[in-house]
């Protein structure tokens, strides 16, 4: 386990295919993505503010991986539900489907929402947990769009785009998307600390 120095190898722990697959694709364009290797843990997951959801869930990481960690935690919040499903947004898809989410703003004129990323990063069991958010502001379609690949992706509009997440090209929405935006804290914060 690394304690000083720089690291060699960062184990991204999720059991979602998806964000492996838009972390490799970001992080690839500086050259990182072979740096970061891939642990499927179902880790309980603490409910909470954000932040405290990937700074739990980067701990636990630690312990389970005995070495450098990196986890992500995913939320989406509606404006007009005062920022819910949030983090529960995992649980609310499950139980309604993408087309199920749009009929919770059905009362409501205001549809706008905000997807966003907290990813969390230790260097292994009881050492200092850091974290970088990434918020994507947009708005919720009345039906899904799209490719129905990733998540609440067919329901989920940019500020600045008509179409939904699930419409784009993969490189806009890694251009643009609440991942992309921690990720690229997360990059530069990763040249410092990789050797
Ligand atoms: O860019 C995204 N576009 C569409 N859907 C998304 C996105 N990012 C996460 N999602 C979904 C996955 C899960 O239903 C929930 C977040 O929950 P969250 O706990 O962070 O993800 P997870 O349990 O699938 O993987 P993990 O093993 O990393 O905890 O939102
Ligand atoms: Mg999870």
């Amino acid at each position: 386990m690394a304690t000083s120095g720089k690291i060699k190898l960062v184990t991204f722990v999720t059991g979602n295919p998806n964000k492996l697959r838009e972390l490799n694709s970001i992080l690839l364009t500086a050259g990182l993505s072979d740096r970061v290797v891939n642990k499927d843990i179902d880790l309980p997951e603490l409910q909470g503010l954000p932040e405290m959801v990937a700074r739990e869930k980067c701990r636990l990481a630690a312990e389970r991986v005995g070495g450098p960690v990196l986890v992500e935690d995913t939320s989406l919040c509606f404006n007009a539900l005062g920022g819910l499903p949030g983090v529960y947004i995992k649980w609310f898809l499950d139980a309604l489907g993408p087309d199920g989410l749009p009929k919770l703003l059905a009362a409501f004129p205001d549809k706008s929402a905000e997807a966003r990323c907290v990813f969390a990063y230790s260097r292994g069991p009881g050492q200092e947990v850091k974290v970088f958010a990434g918020v994507c502001p947009g708005s919720i379609a009345d039906k899904p769009a799209g490719d129905n690949r990733f998540g609440w992706d067919p329901i989920f509009k940019p500020d600045g785009f008509h179409e939904t997440f699930a419409q784009m090209v993969p490189e806009v929405k890694n251009t643009i998307s609440h991942r992309a935006k921690a990720l690229s804290l997360v990059r530069d914060f990763l040249v410092g600390e990789l050797e």
